[in-house]
């Protein structure tokens, strides 16, 4: 039958478009499409040649196995061919094999050993006198690289055998096939060091495992930290050998050689699919990947009698689990908000079948990811779907960049409530910055606003607010301080009483402090400590909501003004009141003072630091009159623990309009919901705080009492009280309960007051 033109060509194509991807795959380490696409096209080409015996030809990429060895390694010459594997994608392929199997043989049932098919690369061993001499990569099958040096640095691989030659013990020329892997966490270890130095990032653990072995310094393959398993053998001299495959395993176990512990060995094709199922189960349990099953005729006669195609045994296939990995094109980026306000970029995928399910969306992270893969709308991508996981983009493919490809734009506003988004300084996430009133982040903001820290509203737990979020009673957190009898009754699982209940506690809630009422917006990164600090510094709210980013943070030190030359500086302002730099046309008022700083006679002072401060501070006057230490800050903000991300997510959350609003709600005099001390006091203070007894004194609290250290504590500080970890002359008061261990011996010795849990009521009311 003569061969179209067309078919000609396009097996032409098949195997140029192969023979690259074997060099990318097998020589590189760095393949250019996922294995399901490589799979499809070696298949194209096979059933070409069957279909046309013509255009087979000997070179062909169906005829041989892997890539010849690179240059960079010595040769290595295999006594015994390492062959690839026959393929079964489905059931009916895997009970083809089967059938073919007992008809050559012509048995009815035929015995397997069952084998996880790790997916890393095959090497072999060589032991001459029990003693590891040679290792090589499978290479073209018959000519691999000599690794030798490298494969001494495993530490599953035995270096000597255990046992001893002879009869039962192991035969004076052995070699050993397995195949050498990664972890998932050694992967994701390398993967990690390679993206923090720059280095070569893998797309999945074989390569990464070949790109490890494969190295000319053998030091660096250590750090690897690869592993082997076994699960055959090339040629065998000077002893009689079992005659089963599994038996060879077991007695090369015995010597030291690592073995899968999943190896099993079954009997008959339904035994087989048994088998396939359950480890394809377990598949995403395992620390190691996987790719499928390989079933091996067990007994070796049979074996020999099956014997061998172009590159793979007729006695053995693998069986594939469906790919996890696809290619596919970006349509679209959108952006999802989470509970916590987090954007999450999201690709639409034209549909594709992944590890059996069709995926159309997969996850891109966050904005760091999407710059990182370089992932444009328009590409082609790999996605990966593993188990339960959500598929995610793994990377793109820049040499299918359709022209005009766009990059990903992160959105200005929030999707849902169109807030502001930000994205803070060295942050890879992206947020809304609608906290108080998002949609999406509602449940969240309403649960934190009413938690024990926060607004400490008893008896609104997590299931309530999820009620009254989905009733539509509540949309922000001042909506609770509308609710009525009626209307809380009127939800499942609400009894007059309970009702009641709530009522008075968000009653109670009310009273409160401004630290706490801070902390209760739910700003990013503002915590109990931080808020405690804002109120303090502030005093009240409007002053806070207010604070520009010049409050918030006190300028950066200035470069080369260490506190010396501030120093310096200062007392030569003061004793030069009236000089100052001459205006002259031309120059600004900011040259002029940079000019002047850089010619006095201030010592330690160099013309870039007196620039610096010129910009700063612009004009003298603003000099005169600050204090060295001033001059010279660090980057600290006058308030601790507010940096520029801080103060950059404070920002945002008082400049939406729509957490404003939910604000001026709950401090609307006519629902009363807030009510806090005068903001002239420190604001930390719960009402009358002033004259309590404990006011100003520090306490430790020692051993078990009858209520949680968390709660007296916390009842102590409203009162005033520092409460600290450790007794020490500053300390006032020793609160011991039952078993106190050091402490209290420590106060005893410092002759601190120690009191136990009959004062603990007293204390608590003040
Ligand atoms: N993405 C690409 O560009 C690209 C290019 C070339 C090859 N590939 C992939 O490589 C594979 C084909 O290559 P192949 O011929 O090297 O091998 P294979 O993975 O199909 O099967 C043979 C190999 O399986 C391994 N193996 C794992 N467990 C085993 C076990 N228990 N018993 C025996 N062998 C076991 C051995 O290394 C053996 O050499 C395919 O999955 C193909 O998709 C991909």
């Amino acid at each position: 039958m003569s061969v179209p033109a067309s078919e000609r060509e396009r097996a032409e194509v098949l195997r140029r478009s192969i023979e690259y991807h074997n060099d990318r795959y097998y020589r590189q380490d760095d393949p250019e499409i996922p294995d399901a696409e490589y799979d499809r096209l070696l298949r194209e080409l096979q059933d070409l040649e069957a279909r046309y015996p013509e255009l087979r030809r000997a070179d062909s990429p169906t005829q041989r196995v892997g890539a010849e060895p690179v240059s960079s390694f010595d040769e290595v010459e295999h006594r015994l061919p390492m062959l690839s594997l026959a393929n079964a994608f489905d059931e009916q392929e895997l009970r083809d094999f089967d059938r073919r199997v007992r008809e050559a043989l012509g048995i009815e049932r035929v015995r397997y050993s069952a084998e996880p098919k790790l997916d890393g690369l095959a090497v072999s061993l060589l032991y001459q006198d029990g003693i590891l001499t040679q290792a090589a990569t499978r290479g073209d099958g018959h000519r691999g690289e000599d690794v030798t040096a490298q494969v001494r640095t495993i530490r599953d691989v035995p270096l000597r055998l255990r046992g001893s030659e002879g009869a039962d013990g192991w035969p004076s020329l052995l070699e050993v096939r397995g195949e050498v892997f990664l972890t998932y966490a050694r992967f994701e270890a390398i993967n990690e060091h390679a993206r923090r130095s720059g280095g070569k990032v893998f797309a999945n653990p074989r390569n990464a495992a070949a790109g490890s072995l494969r190295q000319l310094d053998p030091s660096i393959t250590a750090a690897r930290g690869l592993s082997m398993f076994c699960y055959g053998l090339g040629a065998v001299e000077g002893a009689s050998w079992s005659d089963s495959h599994s038996g060879s395993l077991v007695r090369i176990a015995h010597w030291g050689l690592p073995v899968s512990p999943e190896q099993r060995v079954v009997e008959g094709v339904e035994d087989c699919i048994g088998y396939h199922t359950a480890i394809g189960a377990r598949r995403n349990q395992l620390d190691y990947a996987i790719d499928g099953v390989v079933f091996k005729v067990d007994r070796r006669p049979d074996q020999e009698r099956l014997g061998f195609v172009a590159r793979a045994p007729r006695w053995a296939i693998a069986y594939k689990f469906p790919a996890q990995e696809e290619l596919t094109t970006v349509e679209a980026v959108e952006f999802q908000v989470g509970r916590t306000g987090a954007l999450t970029p999201v690709a639409r995928l034209a549909p594709v079948q992944v590890g059996g399910v069709t995926v159309s969306n997969a996850t891109l992270h966050n904005m760091d990811e999407i710059e990182r893969k370089d992932v444009r709308i328009g590409d082609t991508v790999y996605v990966r779907r593993a188990g339960d996981v959500i598929p995610e983009v793994i990377r793109a493919l820049p040499e299918r960049r359709p022209f005009g490809a766009e990059p990903v734009q992160l959105p200005a506003h929030c999707p849902v409530c169109h807030s502001d988004v930000l994205r803070a300084e060295g942050e890879a996430v992206a947020r809304c910055t609608g906290g108080l009133f998002c949609p999406a982040q509602r449940k969240e903001a309403i649960k934190h606003f009413a938690s024990r820290r926060a607004m400490d509203i008893e008896g609104l737990g997590d299931k309530l607010v999820s009620q009254l979020v989905d009733t539509g009673l509540v949309e922000d957190p001042a909506d609770l301080y509308r609710l009525s009898l009626e209307q809380l009754t009127q939800l499942d699982r609400m009894g007059e009483k309970s009702a009641q209940n709530l009522l008075a506690a968000l009653d109670t809630s009310r009273r409160t402090t401004l630290a706490r009422f801070i902390y209760a917006l739910g700003i990013r990164e503002v915590g109990e400590a931080t808020a405690r600090a804002l109120a303090e510094h502030f005093g009240d709210l409007d002053a806070l909501m207010g604070a520009g980013a010049a409050e918030l943070l006190a300028p950066a030190g200035i470069k080369g003004v260490g506190i010396k030359t501030a120093e310096a500086l200062v007392s030569y302002l003061e004793g030069h009141p009236d000089e100052s730099p001459e205006p002259s046309p031309g120059v600004s008022v900011q040259e002029a003072l940079a000019e002047w700083l850089a010619t006095r006679p201030i010592r330690g002072l160099k013309p870039d630091a007196a620039r610096a401060i010129a910009e700063r501070f612009e004009r003298i006057e603003r000099l005169r009159g600050i204090s060295a230490a001033a001059l010279a800050a660090g980057q600290a903000s006058p308030i601790e623990g507010i940096g520029p991300v801080v103060a950059a997510h404070i920002r945002a959350f008082f400049s939406q309009p729509h957490n404003r609003e939910v604000i001026a709600k709950l401090r609307d005099p006519e629902i009363g919901a807030i009510d806090w001390e005068a903001p002239s006091d420190t604001a930390m203070v719960e009402p009358g705080r002033a004259s309590a007894p404990l006011n100003g004194k520090t306490v430790v609290i020692t051993g078990s009492l009858s209520l949680p250290r968390d709660e007296i504590k916390r009842r102590l500080e409203a009162q005033g009280a520092k409460v600290t970890g450790s007794v020490s002359k500053n300390t006032d008061l020793l609160i011991a309960g039952a078993d106190p261990g050091g402490k209290l011996s420590r106060a005893q010795d410092l002759g601190i007051e120690v009191v136990g849990e009959e004062a603990l009521d007293d204390l608590l009311a003040g």
